[in-house]
């Protein structure tokens, strides 16, 4: 017996949110034949934006607040998910999301960069919950298992990707600090039992400011930790001095989008201190322009607009003259001159490592040559891993994508777990002092002494997500029958209160024949990745930090992109919640579609993901058609890698649309090769039939578009009609896909 179910496909931003337009009606299409229907959320940056000004917007503009809707879903058992991934902006990102949707006359109100009356501060709260990452940590109420896919490493051994090769003289290195940072000051408990705490600031004056509280669980782990301004600053000047004596590039990575409190404060430092000379020289006009560091060097150049003509040359002069004394600093873009600290979010650590890395340790200068970089990443705790690499890649050489073995993740993140729950518990201090936190009792948890503008933060993570991280991690080992290495460094306060959590509930489970172990981060990575170049498997089974670093890092190696990731979050409730691969959005790729209309995203992840939520779908619903559309469509996932129809890089070559095409193609072809079900290879024969008659005619169509720019109408919200008429060229396919209802 089959009942109608829902699957929820998310609606994002850039490339995914292109491919979405081409991708989704072949999807909606066949979901139908099994009695599935497909139903959108809205959860892109400009959706998020307009939901949070509803009041204030017309009836006709207002939008609904999808992700509070998906929120709500995430706890029910029947949740299936298809979460794309979307754009967590930086405050560069926001204020241009906003003036075009300002543009498109939309009647929202403008970033407030200094809010100080009540109602800028309002608008200003807002905005803040639709900054950074504002999405994953909201709907990410499971842990995190993310894996290469066999067919999917079958097809990289087989077609392997680049390596850049690596050098024993190579002087690329990762960078971090050896003190002062959140890693040296880690303080941690673990909740006896239920409690009420404070986290409050004393002043010199013994004045006490109750910054937040919280009401912990049994239990609950807490953290707490500080980075110091002062140590932050002679560190980022100790890196660059050494960069100018040794000739070594300079980069900086870090996570300003995801750890969106923190790591901007971070990264403000950076560019105060690489363009030291112009802030000391202009320190006060800028603040009266209201330029903020933490936004980048763009923010001197958009601040500096309203000034002079003469007097803003001068400070370009002086921008330009800081060139000449500093360091080569890596480029994003170095045709348009956009260098490593032009905006927070150009360069983010988790897919710009491993993207240097696989080139040979190197980036690009500003003359468009790739050089050794010293790559700076300050907080220590997780940049060693990258040092590890590094070293192993300069001992043994670059990985070979052929003969490598995996590195699956399995990932502590539901309830806002570790860093990922941090922002409202994360501060930069107004004054000396100390900061501690302190329970109900008037019992002091943990304390530290602070000096102004130092960063201090508090992490949570609650005891059921950790035994249900175990648990995944067991069951994952035992599946795959493959060895798993739980990273916990004894280094680490916060690890030494997980690992004996992790010892005890190991326990309840059958562990026999299983190959589980606990090591540090340097040990872990070290092991894995010797494993690896002999061809084995190792799951890596970490916190949420390092589960979003090593889930780019390793398959950018393996696979060349982790957007072949297969991504699951199974839900704590019961519900599935399945990520299309593990990297993001690809700006870079819409650049390409605007200008030469060619989208090179591979909706690889999408397929898979699609595949597994049918599986569910039906096996939940006990829908045989679905379970069947989900067998034939991973089949004709199979096919598609065999026969090469993955998009390729280069306009006028099959783009995204055209690998869409042929999966349709593929997977009507499987539906009317099956025997299983005669309705279904009865309402798919015609449409195989007909997209394989027409297989010429519809490439030619695609393919025509191509080589000139293509208008879609917006870059946050682009036009709806433009779009799908960019995505959907072909007027052939589009008949037929048509047909099909
Ligand atoms: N799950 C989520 O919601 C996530 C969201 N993000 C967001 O994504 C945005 C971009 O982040 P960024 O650090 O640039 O990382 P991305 O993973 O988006 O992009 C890095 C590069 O990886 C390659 N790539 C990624 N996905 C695909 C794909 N499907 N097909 C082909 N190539 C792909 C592209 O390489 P090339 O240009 O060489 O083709 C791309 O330029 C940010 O706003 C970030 O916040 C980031 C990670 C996860
Ligand atoms: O939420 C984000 O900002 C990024 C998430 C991410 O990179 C990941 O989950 O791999
Ligand atoms: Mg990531």
């Amino acid at each position: 017996m089959s009942t109608r179910s829902k699957i929820i496909y998310t609606f994002t931003d850039e490339a995914p949110a292109l491919a979405t337009y081409s991708l989704l009606p072949i999807v909606e299409a066949f979901a139908a034949s099994a009695d599935i229907a497909v139903e959108t959320r809205d959860i892109s940056l400009a959706g998020r934006i307009l939901a949070s000004f509803a009041d204030q917007l017309g009836a006709d503009k207002a939008a609904e607040d999808d992700l509070a809707k998906l929120a709500e879903l995430t706890n029910q058992p029947d949740a299936n998910i298809i979460k794309l991934p979307n754009i967590s902006a930086s405050v560069p990102q926001l204020k241009a999301a906003i003036a075009e949707l300002q543009a498109l006359g939309y009647g929202i109100p403008n970033f407030p960069e200094d809010p100080q009356t009540e109602a800028d501060k309002e608008v200003r709260a807002r905005y803040g919950k639709v900054l950074g990452s504002a999405v994953n940590p909201v709907l990410r109420e499971g842990n995190s298992d993310r894996r290469a896919p066999a067919a999917v490493k079958a097809f990289a051994r087989k077609h392997p990707h680049s390596m850049g090769k690596w050098s024993k003289a190579s002087q690329s290195h990762a960078d971090y600090m050896r003190g002062g940072d959140f890693f040296s000051s880690e303080q941690s408990i673990t909740m006896a039992a239920p409690g009420d705490v404070r986290i409050e600031f004393v002043g010199k004056d013994g004045k006490v400011e109750v910054k937040k509280q919280l009401a912990l669980q049994e239990g609950e782990v807490l953290d707490g930790m500080f980075m110091s301004c002062n140590k932050l600053r002679e560190f980022f000047e100790q890196t660059l001095q050494d960069c100018k004596e040794t000739g070594v590039m300079w980069s900086l990575h870090v996570k300003a989008t995801m750890m969106k409190i923190s790591h901007p404060i971070v990264f403000g430092h950076a560019v105060s201190v690489y363009y030291k000379d112009v802030f000391d020289k202009y320190g006060e006009l800028f603040k009266e322009l209201g330029v903020n560091p933490n936004n980048g060097i763009s923010s001197v150049y958009d601040k500096i607009k309203s000034l002079p003509d003469s007097q803003q040359e001068e400070i370009l002069h002086d921008i330009h003259a800081c060139y000449a004394e500093r360091p080569e600093m890596a480029m994003v873009d170095s045709v348009k001159g956009i260098t490593n600290l032009h905006i927070p979010s150009d360069v983010i650590v988790d897919a710009s490592m491993p993207a240097m890395i696989r080139n040979s340790g190197q980036m690009w200068g500003k003359d468009g040559k790739q050089k050794d970089t010293k790559a700076v990443m300050p907080e220590s705790t997780y940049a060693r891993i990258y040092q590890e690499m590094i070293n192993f890649c300069k001992t043994n050489g670059a990985f070979d994508p052929v003969t490598m073995g995996s590195v699956p993740n399995v990932g502590l993140m539901a309830q806002k777990a570790e860093e990922y729950g941090s922002h409202d518990k994360t501060f930069e201090m107004q004054a000396d002092g100390t900061m501690r936190v302190v329970l109900a009792d008037g019992t002091v948890l943990m304390q530290h002494e602070v000096e102004k503008g130092d960063i201090w933060r508090a992490c949570q993570t609650k005891d059921a997500p950790i035994r249900d991280w175990v648990k995944l991690a067991v069951t994952r080992a035992r599946q795959s029958g493959t060895p798993a290495i739980f990273w916990l460094d004894p280094e680490r306060a916060h690890d030494r209160e997980l690992q004996k959590k992790v010892e005890a509930y190991l326990q309840e489970h059958d562990l026999s024949g299983l190959d589980i172990r606990i090591m540090g981060y340097n040990e872990a990575i070290r092991v894995s990745m010797e494993r690896l170049i002999r061809g084995q498997d190792t799951i890596s089974v970490t916190g949420n930090v390092l589960r979003d670093y090593l889930t780019d890092l390793f398959p950018i190696m393996e696979l060349g992109t982790s957007a072949k990731m297969l991504s699951i979050v199974p839900l704590m409730a019961g519900g599935g919640m399945y990520e299309t691969g593990a990297g993001g959005s690809a700006p870079k790729h819409v650049q390409q579609l605007i200008e030469e209309n060619h989208l090179r995203w591979d909706s690889l992840g999408e397929f898979l993901a699609l595949a597994v939520s049918l599986e569910e779908t039906g096996i939940k619903t006990d829908n045989v058609k679905a379970k069947l559309l989900g067998r034939t469509l991973d089949a004709a996932t199979g096919k598609l890698l065999d026969n090469n129809k993955s998009p390729s890089r280069r306009t006028g070559e099959l783009d995204n649309r055209g690998s869409h095409f042929y999966l349709a193609l593929y997977w009507a072809q499987e539906l009317a090769a099956q025997t299983e079900d005669a309705q279904l290879q009865a309402h798919f024969a015609p449409l195989a039939k007909q997209l394989q008659d027409n297989e010429q005619a519809i490439l030619a169509e695609l393919a025509e578009v191509q080589g000139k720019p293509v208008e879609i109408g917006g870059y946050y919200r682009s036009n709806p009609e433009l779009t799908s008429k960019a995505m959907r060229p072909s007027a052939t396919f589009n008949a037929a896909l048509a047909a099909l209802a």
